[in-house]
This record gives structure tokens, sequence and C-alpha cells, in this order.
């Protein structure tokens, strides 16, 4: 089953054409990557895809019970950022931070916070926090609503390479629960290593298969 299908997709800021007729699929237990250089576009699929961008033309369909968690690129979050990470990772509660969480909003928040390994550091501030720490807590954050499609933004860009994998081998893990993952990203290595499904967005049209399909990297002009 599709969790979104997208058709003649059509984007553009002002005059500046940015996605011109881009159609696929992303079906249950798919983790899709969504790969190209800089500038071609990925960024502003994803926001079309959250809604934050309305297209020129062409359909987003999105199954009326389908949940989006979102992990954003990484951002250096100041030290001084107050929040502990357990009540960062409570704000998608819909119900701000502890303690105004019910016993079982709260142990909800210590499961998710025990999956992605931050059990022993989760009252700590995020701020103090490693790079690693941080996107495990973003991905605690938005996993928190058990969406059914888990959109990751280049979210291993700042992080060591041993650090992505490992990321990226947890949200694995929650596949096993029909989550779908889009990955977005131009690290090639990673794209073979997690992908089932590869899109490739380039500046002059678009391509999409199953992984082993990827074509070589090349420099593109
Ligand atoms: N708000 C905006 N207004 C005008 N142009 C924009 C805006 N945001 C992005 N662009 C342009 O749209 C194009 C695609 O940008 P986008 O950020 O989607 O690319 P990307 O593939 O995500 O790049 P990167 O890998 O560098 O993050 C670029 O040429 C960019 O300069």
């Amino acid at each position: 089953m599709a969790v979104i299908s997208v058709e003649d997709l059509n984007v553009a800021y002002g005059n500046h054409q940015v996605i011109t007729d881009l159609s696929f699929t992303v079906n249950e237990g798919d983790f899709m990557v969504v790969i190209g250089e800089n500038g071609v576009g990925k960024t502003t699929l994803v926001r079309a895809l959250l809604g934050l961008l309305k297209p020129r033309s062409g359909e987003i369909d999105i199954p009326a019970n389908t949940k989006i968690g979102y992990v954003p690129q990484f951002r250096n979050i100041d030290e001084e950022y107050p929040l502990s990470i357990r009540d960062f990772v409570s704000l998608n509660s819909g119900k701000g931070i502890i303690p105004w969480l019910n016993k079982r909003e709260r142990a909800r928040v210590d499961r998710m916070i025990r999956m992605t390994d931050l059990t022993a550091i989760a009252d700590r501030p995020l701020g103090l926090a490693s790079g690693g720490e941080k996107q495990r807590a973003y991905l605690a954050q938005a996993l928190l609503q058990s969406p059914q499609l888990l959109i990751l933004d280049e979210s291993t860009a700042s992080l060591d390479n041993e650090m992505k994998y490992e990321l990226l081998d947890l949200v694995t893990r929650f596949q096993q629960d029909n989550l779908s993952v889009m990955f977005i990203t131009h690290d090639w290595d990673l794209a073979r290593h997690f992908g089932t499904r590869f899109l490739q967005m380039k500046p002059n049209g678009y391509n999409e298969g199953p992984i082993n399909e990827l074509p070589e990297h090349e420099e593109e002009e």
C-alpha cells in the first residue's frame, strides 16, 4: 500500500522552477532514498510533502490515516537550550512537557527514549548532548506519535561516519513496526547500504527504482 504517491508534481519559487513533472510512490515498508546533488530540489520536495509549500500543479496523495514524522537537517542547538532530552522528546506529545503528561503518555515517552538509547542521559539538557545524541533525540521526538512515514532530511550530514551508520541502523529497527522511511541525502554509500528503493533527482530529470538499480555515482555537470 502507498503511504505517499506523487504525480506530475511541479514546484517553483516565483519564476524559478525547481521540480518539474515528478512522479513517484513510497510504499509501506520502503526505505526510500532521495538522492541528488546540492540544489537539485530535495528539501523543496520535502517542504511540499509536509504541506509547507504549495505546488504549482500535480498531486500529492497521502492517505488520511498516514502520520508523518520529520527529522530535520541537523541544527546546532545552543548549549544553553534549557529543556532536558526527555522534555524535548515530550514536546511532540501534543501536551507540552512533563509533568503535565498523564501516566500513559509519560510511559510512551520513556519507551521511546529507551528505544533510542537515551535513557541514561534523559535528564541532561539537550544543549549539552553530543551530535549523535541530539540526532537520536530528534528521532525519538519524531517517532513519538507512531508515524507511518518518517522523513529524514540529511539528518546525518554533520555526523561522523560511524554515527551516521548508528543512527540509520536504529531507524531500520523501527521499520520492523511497519515504518516507511524517506531518507534525503547526497551520500551514495549510505544510500546503497540502507535503501530498498531510490529516487534520484537530477537537474534534467528523475529516476526511480529498486536500490540495486541505482546508477554509479558520476559527478554532474
Ligand atoms: N525560498 C526560496 N526562494 C527561492 N529559491 C529557493 C528557495 N529555497 C530554495 N531555493 C532554490 O531552489 C533550488 C533547490 O533548493 P533545495 O534546497 O530544495 O535543494 P536541495 O537539493 O535540498 O539542496 P541541498 O542538497 O544543498 O540541501 C536551489 O536553486 C535553491 O537556491
